[in-house]
């Protein structure tokens, strides 16, 4: 890479309840289509749009992005929404992942279609897409609408290997009795299997 060259990180928020193929694969197709250097996992430590349904305790989502980012160098967490406190907004993620960081960096918030869609219901979001670019990638069952550009918001589209799968869906299967192998990391299938997570 040429040293003088600004570097570009990914910054990949989540609950990550848990953390699957689906988020592997975005992360890994936006870093290939957008030159990222790096890709960070960032928990979310109150997801506030999620507080109508039970979310897994930080500690145990953290624990499960680790296992399934720690076999790729592309790949780290950062654990600065599970820090802070109060509900997790993306305008202090991406001031936060920033500050992390000695000198220029250009950062690049990975997002799929679906939370795209439901962007103007964030905190700040003015000021969020001032400072931060977006990689939004294709998930099925969300079209890719126009994105409302009136707020100034910077976008690149990647067209990803579509992967139909969500947490939900494995933390119902896990309630189920089925198996979540080869959908998420065998390390996060463990770590479910030993906390009896998700089970009911
Ligand atoms: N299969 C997928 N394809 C593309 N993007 C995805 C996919 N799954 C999740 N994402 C994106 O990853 C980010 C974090 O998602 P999140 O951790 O909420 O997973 P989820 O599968 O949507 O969870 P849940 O089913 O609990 O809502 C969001 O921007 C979401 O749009
Ligand atoms: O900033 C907000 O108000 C905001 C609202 C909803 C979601 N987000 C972020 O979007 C990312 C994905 O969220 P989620 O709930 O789909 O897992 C994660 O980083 C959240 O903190 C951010």
């Amino acid at each position: 890479m040429n040293e003088l060259a600004v570097r570009r990180i990914g910054v990949f928020g989540g609950t990550f309840d848990p953390p699957h193929l689906g988020h592997l694969v975005a992360a890994s197709e936006a870093a290939f289509e957008c030159g990222l250097d790096e890709v960070v996992f960032v928990p979310a430590g109150d997801p506030w749009q999620k507080a109508h349904i039970k979310v897994t305790d930080a500690a145990a989502r953290l624990e499960m992005t680790r296992l399934a980012v720690d076999s790729d160098p592309m790949f780290r967490v950062s654990t600065c929404d599970i820090d802070r406190e109060g509900a997790t907004y993306a305008v202090d993620t991406v001031a936060d992942v920033r500050a992390e960081y000695e000198g220029d960096v250009d950062l690049f918030f990975i997002i799929g279609a679906d939370s795209l869609e439901n962007l103007h219901t964030w905190h700040r979001v003015e000021d969020l897409v001032r400072s931060v670019k977006f990689i939004a990638l294709n998930r099925p069952g969300h079209s890719r609408r126009e994105v409302d550009t009136s707020f100034g918001i910077q976008v690149e589209f990647i067209d990803m290997p579509a992967v139909d799968l969500s947490s939900t869906e494995c933390r119902q299967r896990v309630r189920d009795g089925q198996p979540v192998r080869y959908l998420v990391p065998d390390a996060v299938a463990a770590f479910i299997e030993e906390r009896g997570l998700y089970r009911g």
